[in-house]
């Protein structure tokens, strides 16, 4: 557990949401060799009111200087320290299908501090197969392998029918931050953090705003209908 006072402060999950889009611009800033960027700079490239910008980064302790703004490095080190970037994180996944291989074989976890460790799949097919360097291994395994190397963040990329069981398995081995990729609500005991990543619903809610602008515009053309 860190000393430093800076990462028990609150704050609130809507700026934690906002604070990885803020890194992305600020990394990208500093590629580009900007050494300092302003409050509205930053928040019109993000897309957020630079008011928001401001409130989001006051939770951090960052308030910028007035006529300078905020230097970029130092403001992207301490939103990758608040967010935990700054820190080694295990993964593993559960369940090697389309989604689980596609997520084991990006390159950008582990650029963000995102180590996976451990691959599990019930198939036995796929039993023993190493995925860059890690082997499959079933879910029976998943104890063994979180006492041989703790596991930070289990990953559930399993069909629906199976979510819960795995989440079970991943909450008994001891792993209390869960992603979840399958549709379903899953439950957990007091102390076990859930997110769930749903692209339909994502889709549906892009649909729904194509389909105002379009009533707006007189046309549906963008869509087909069914
Ligand atoms: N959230 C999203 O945006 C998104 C996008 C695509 C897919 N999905 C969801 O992700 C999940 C995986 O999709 P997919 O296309 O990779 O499916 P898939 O069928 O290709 O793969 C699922 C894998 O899970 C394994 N599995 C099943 N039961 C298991 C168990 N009890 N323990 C361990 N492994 C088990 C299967 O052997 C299989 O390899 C689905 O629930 C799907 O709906 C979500």
């Amino acid at each position: 557990m860190s000393a430093d006072p800076a990462l028990r402060r609150e704050i609130p999950d809507a700026t934690v949401a906002r604070l990885p889009g803020y890194l992305r611009t600020l990394s990208r800033l500093a590629e580009d060799g900007v050494l300092s960027v302003s409050s509205e700079e930053l928040a019109s490239a993000v897309g957020v009111r630079s008011s928001q910008l401001r409130k989001d980064l006051s939770h951090l302790g960052s308030y910028g200087v007035r006529g300078v703004g905020y230097e970029v490095e130092m403001l992207a080190l301490e939103i990758s320290r608040a967010l935990g970037l700054s820190t080694d994180w295990p993964v593993a996944i559960v369940g090697m299908g389309n989604l689980g291989r596609a997520l084991s074989s990006y390159s950008g976890f582990v650029t963000k501090g995102f180590r996976i460790v451990g691959l599990f799949d019930d198939d036995p097919a796929v039993e023993g197969e190493v995925v860059l360097g890690v082997p499959i291994r079933p879910l029976s395994g998943l104890r063994e392998a979180h006492a041989a190397e703790p596991i930070a963040i289990g990953v559930i990329a399993t069909p629906a029918s199976a979510a819960q069981v795995v989440c079970d398995a991943l909450v008994e081995a001891g792993i209390t931050s869960i992603l979840n990729f399958a549709p379903s609500v899953l439950s957990v005991p007091d102390g076990v953090d859930v997110r769930r990543v749903d692209l339909s619903t994502e889709l549906q809610i892009l649909a729904f705003h194509a389909q105002r602008k379009s009533l707006a515009a007189g046309d549906l053309d963008g869509a087909v209908a069914r």
